[in-house]
């Protein structure tokens, strides 16, 4: 079952929007992955975005670099929550992208990640499916020990490998 849409602005945005694909994979959610241009293709955005929950999808994740309109705009046409990734290009480092897509008018609200970020919003589409699906809430939380765990291992770790005073 395909519930998360992952789409950018260009295939060149890939190497950074794969993180999300591949947080989605480590939970087992179904995601499709499309191209899609709120510049350079806008009325198959506007058809992506409002065919969006006539074909399932619960979540929407968008990603786009420079003068990234992309997620606004798809938040515009669409009732779902989008969660917008500000992609860094060669110039600027990605201010350009996280401006675009952080200050949105009030009344469309797109849930703005870290530039590149994409890995945090593949797990944020991971939490917001699982606040209506128990088993993926599970996982969750097990993830969440996961890195509990992980942090008192390199704890202990590096405790270890200190020399103790005299
Ligand atoms: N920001 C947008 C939009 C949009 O917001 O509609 N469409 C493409 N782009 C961005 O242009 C950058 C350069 O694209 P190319 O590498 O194809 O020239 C990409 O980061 C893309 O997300």
């Amino acid at each position: 079952m395909i519930e998360v849409g992952v789409i950018m602005g260009s295939d060149s945005d890939w190497p950074v929007m794969r993180l999300a694909a591949e947080a989605l994979d480590e939970f087992g959610v179904g995601y499709e992955v499309r191209v899609v241009s709120a510049h350079r293709t806008p009325h198959l955005m506007l058809d992506y975005a409002g065919d969006a929950v006539a074909r399932g999808l619960k979540v929407i994740i968008a990603g786009a670099g420079g003068a990234a309109h992309l997620p606004g705009m798809v938040a515009s046409a669409t009732p779902l929550p989008v969660i917008g990734v500000p992609v860094p290009l060669k110039y600027l480092d990605g201010l350009d992208s996280l401006m675009s897509i952080v200050q949105m008018p009030a009344g469309i609200p797109v849930a703005t990640v870290s530039i590149g970020g994409a890995r945090n919003a593949g797990l944020l589409a991971v939490r917001i499916l699982a606040a209506t699906d128990p088993a993926l809430l599970a996982k969750v939380r097990d993830f969440q020990e996961s890195l509990r765990a992980m942090v008192a291992e390199k704890d202990a770790a590096l405790s270890a490998s200190l020399v103790a005073p005299e």
